[in-house]
């Protein structure tokens, strides 16, 4: 591939400083502005050649067409919903992420959230600071011997299903890609949404945000739960329907939920939030000292190779995936996704 000029690169959010110091020491003048309003980041975003971003930054159309000589937008982490991809191909932007620097750490803190849930350690917690032993009310249930149901098994749900099967729990899943044969070495036995949703203790979701994936756990999937079902979303604001979710709650049909992503962010609608069954965290997935390590370390890496000319063979838009999951991302996932443009990987 021809070596892409890059000379400037914007970093709109709070990235690792390895990201900064691996492109300067590559010849690149970074600026650092996080915290923008939309109005300061399409007048900042003009003369840049890239924007490194997290979930925060929404690089929708607007932006996009704002940017006069942007080549790449980096985006250090694992979701590309906040960009507008479709956007950036059109102009020739190359959108790449690094999708496995925060798996452990989402992993992790989905597994928190599941073991908090059964135990109510954070209200408890709380009860506690406020003087209180209530050691009735916080009665909970074991993990071991119950079934959770993992929807999307690919890099953070596999890591999530070993980790709750060092707990007893029954592990089974649905994707629509990674094949029963494949899951079932990891111990998840796969089934259809039909035949998961009534089997599930316990049910977390694992999938990106995309027109297929909102409302993955809406009215009718909750119906089809088990009574009391409690549920985590780790991965996005939306797969889980928020207003439903909320009503399943209410009728207890939801016996709890362990929330970490919400379509608005931060929320201003504060019902879950409030909700005494529901524990929250603001985005806190792949917030680690490692993974932010990684996810700035990789991005800045992947921009200095796009620079020498290195790993791409053409580019239009590109999607840093791992080894394993290159033929399946190309051949199915890419469509599912409607990317229009051809998908170069990253060799890896
Ligand atoms: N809370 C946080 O801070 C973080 C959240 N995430 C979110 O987690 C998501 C998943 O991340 P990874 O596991 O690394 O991605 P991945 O791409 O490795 O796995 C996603 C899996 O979902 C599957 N899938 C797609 N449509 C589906 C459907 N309709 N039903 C069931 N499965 C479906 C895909 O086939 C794939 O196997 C990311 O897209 C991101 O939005 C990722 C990292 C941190
Ligand atoms: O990588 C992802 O998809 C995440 O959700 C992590 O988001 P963040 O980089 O912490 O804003």
């Amino acid at each position: 591939m021809a070596p892409i000029s890059i000379q400037t690169v914007l970093i709109s959010e709070s990235v690792d400083p390895r990201c900064k110091a691996i492109l300067e020491e590559n010849g690149i003048r970074v600026t650092e502005k996080p915290n923008m309003k939309r109005d300061e980041l399409m007048a900042e975003i003009k003369d840049y050649d890239g924007l490194v971003v997290r979930s925060a930054t929404k690089v929708n159309a607007d932006v996009i067409s704002a940017a006069h000589n942007l080549k790449i937008i980096g985006r250090a982490g694992t979701g590309v919903d906040n960009v507008d991809v479709d956007a950036a191909t059109k102009k020739g932007i190359i959108v790449m992420n690094t999708p496995s620097g925060n798996t452990i750490s989402a992993a992790e803190l989905t597994c928190a959230l599941l073991m908090s849930l059964s135990r109510n350690v954070p209200q408890a917690a709380m009860s506690m600071k406020q003087g209180n032993w209530d050691r009735k009310k916080f009665m909970g249930a074991e993990l071991y011997g119950k079934v959770l149901g993992i929807v999307g098994l690919g890099r953070i749900g596999k890591e999530v299903a070993s980790r709750m099967q060092s707990f007893g729990m029954r592990t089974i899943g649905y994707d629509p890609i990674t094949t029963p044969e494949v899951t079932a070495g990891w111990g998840v036995e796969q089934m259809s949404l039909e035949q998961l949703w009534p089997q599930c203790d316990y049910i977390t979701v694992h999938t990106p945000l995309m027109p297929s994936t909102v409302g993955l756990l809406c009215d009718e999937t909750f119906a089809k739960c088990k009574k009391g079902v409690k549920v985590v979303n780790c991965a996005r604001g939306g797969i889980i329907d928020e207003a439903a979710l909320l009503r399943a709650l209410e009728s207890r049909q939801c016996g709890g939920a362990g929330l970490d992503v919400f379509v608005e962010e931060p929320p201003k609608n504060r019902s879950l939030v409030e909700h005494p069954n529901v524990i929250s965290c603001p985005h806190l997935g792949a917030s680690t000292k490692e993974a932010q390590a990684r996810c700035g370390e990789d991005i800045a890496l992947q921009i200095v190779d796009m620079v020498k000319g290195k790993s791409l063979v053409g580019a239009v838009t590109l999607f840093c995936l791992s080894s394993i999951r290159q033929e399946a991302y190309h051949d199915i996932a890419i469509p599912q996704l409607k990317y229009k443009a051809k998908i170069y990987m990253h060799a890896v």
